[in-house]
């Protein structure tokens, strides 16, 4: 029976295979040689972890957090521009500093995952590599398949064929439960009604992991993050672009939902995700199969990770111009159909009863925090972009 690849003719397509056979350069005896050290295990029992998008803001703090514990980390992340790489190598350098290499290169570079597999037998992989932000979904929707699917599909096909096979725990989000308006939002919410690309890939992770873990025994827990902030955060985040244009006394756009409702966000102090994004790691159960092969049912799990009290975007502005001891300019508008959804708020209740996720930073605290980091950060750097 002939099967008739599909033959995406779109832009696309070939813009995204394109990119996919863009290569960093590794290899090599001392490339080797800082990958088995990253990688090696200084604590019994310790984990050896591979953490994808290390360089990313979540993955920075998730494999410092992880190499202090004593686990072996080694990082992946291919310091894309979608904003600027300079504080992607900042966070390299911090990472340098704890003893997590960082290895260049794309996670659809299967020959660069496969020469990884070969050097090191991964008892975990904490998936953070995607294409995040909401709104930019409009504008580069490929960069969105690009990563967070075919870079998710390429990386499960790698862990199914290891042996002994990975536990993977990854990064969903909170933006699966779109429109839904049952709140706070559960784990059996619905999620069939994303309200950006993003979201819909986000959802779409959701369902290749469920196959991945049916047909080849993974192990596999999706975390849903709700809106994280924190120091080494991320510039497109309306937390951190605020606080740059409050201090350079430019306007900030503050949606507001249908009638002037308000629009909120749980947002989550990082400090809280990454305990969580650990007690995932310690609670996941080994995969079920091996180079391909399944040999039992395995662990499929999803959680919420936020911190169960919204706050209105008006208040954070409010916090931020108490910090800053600068008043906003503020230009309220209607939240414009751009993929944002008009509130979220987690129900935290399975993670807290299956590996104690508690949150404990309120987001005055934690923007505390945030704003000392920033004022360090660019203010000793002097960084132009900012
Ligand atoms: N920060 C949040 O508020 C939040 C909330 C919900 C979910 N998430 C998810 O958590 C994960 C981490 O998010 P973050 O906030 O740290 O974002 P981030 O953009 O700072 O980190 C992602 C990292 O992955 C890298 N990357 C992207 N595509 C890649 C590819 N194809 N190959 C290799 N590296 C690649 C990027 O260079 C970046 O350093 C993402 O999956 C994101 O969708 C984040
Ligand atoms: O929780 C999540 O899963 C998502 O959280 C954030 O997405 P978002 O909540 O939209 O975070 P921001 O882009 O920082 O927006 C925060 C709030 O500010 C609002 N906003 C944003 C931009 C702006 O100019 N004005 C404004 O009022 C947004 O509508 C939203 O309510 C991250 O950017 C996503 O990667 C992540 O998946």
């Amino acid at each position: 029976m002939t099967s008739s690849r599909p033959s995406m003719t779109s832009s696309l397509a070939s813009d995204l295979y394109r990119r996919s056979l863009k290569t960093s350069s590794w290899g090599g005896p001392t490339w080797e040689k800082r990958v088995k050290s990253s990688a090696r295990i200084r604590t019994r029992n310790g984990f050896c972890v591979l953490v994808t998008g290390a360089s990313g803001f979540v993955g920075t703090h998730v494999s410092v957090a992880l190499k202090r514990r004593g686990d072996g980390v080694l990082g992946l992340d291919n310091f894309n521009d979608y904003y600027e790489p300079s504080l992607k190598r900042a966070r390299q350098a911090l990472l340098e500093r704890s003893g997590v290499y960082v290895v260049e290169g794309d996670i659809n570079d299967v020959a660069l995952l496969k020469k990884l597999f070969e050097l090191v037998s991964f008892s975990h992989v904490m998936h953070l590599a995607a294409q995040a932000g909401v709104r930019y979904a409009m504008q580069n929707p490929s960069s969105y398949i690009h990563s967070n699917i075919a870079g998710f599909v390429s990386l499960l096909e790698i862990c199914k064929n290891a042996n002994p096979q990975p536990a993977i725990v990854w990064a969903s989000s909170s933006s699966v439960y779109g429109l839904n308006t049952k709140v706070p939002f559960s784990e059996k919410d619905r999620t069939d009604q994303p309200a950006s690309l993003y979201a819909a890939t986000k959802k779409a992770g959701e369902e290749i992991a469920h196959t991945y873990n049916h047909i080849y025994g993974l192990s596999l827990t999706g975390l849903r993050f709700f809106t994280v902030y924190g120091p080494w955060g991320r510039p497109d985040m309306a937390y951190f672009f605020f606080t740059k244009d409050i201090l350079k006394g430019k306007p900030i756009p503050i949606f507001e939902g249908a009638n002037h409702g308000t629009v909120a966000r749980d947002f989550t102090y990082i400090d809280d995700i990454v305990k969580g994004c650990l007690g995932a790691l310690d609670t996941a159960e080994k995969s079920t199969g091996s180079g391909g092969k399944k040999r039992g049912p395995a662990q499929l799990r999803v959680f919420n990770l936020g911190n169960t009290s919204p706050v209105p975007v008006s208040d954070l502005v409010s916090i931020l111009e108490r910090l800053l001891k600068v008043k906003a300019k503020r230009m309220v508008m209607k939240l414009p159909r751009n993929g944002d959804v008009q509130f979220t708020h987690a129900n935290i209740s399975l993670a807290k009863r299956e590996f104690g996720y508690k949150p404990t930073t309120d987001l005055q605290t934690g923007l505390k925090k945030f704003v000392r980091w920033y004022v360090s950060y660019y203010g000793s750097s002097k960084k132009s972009d900012q």
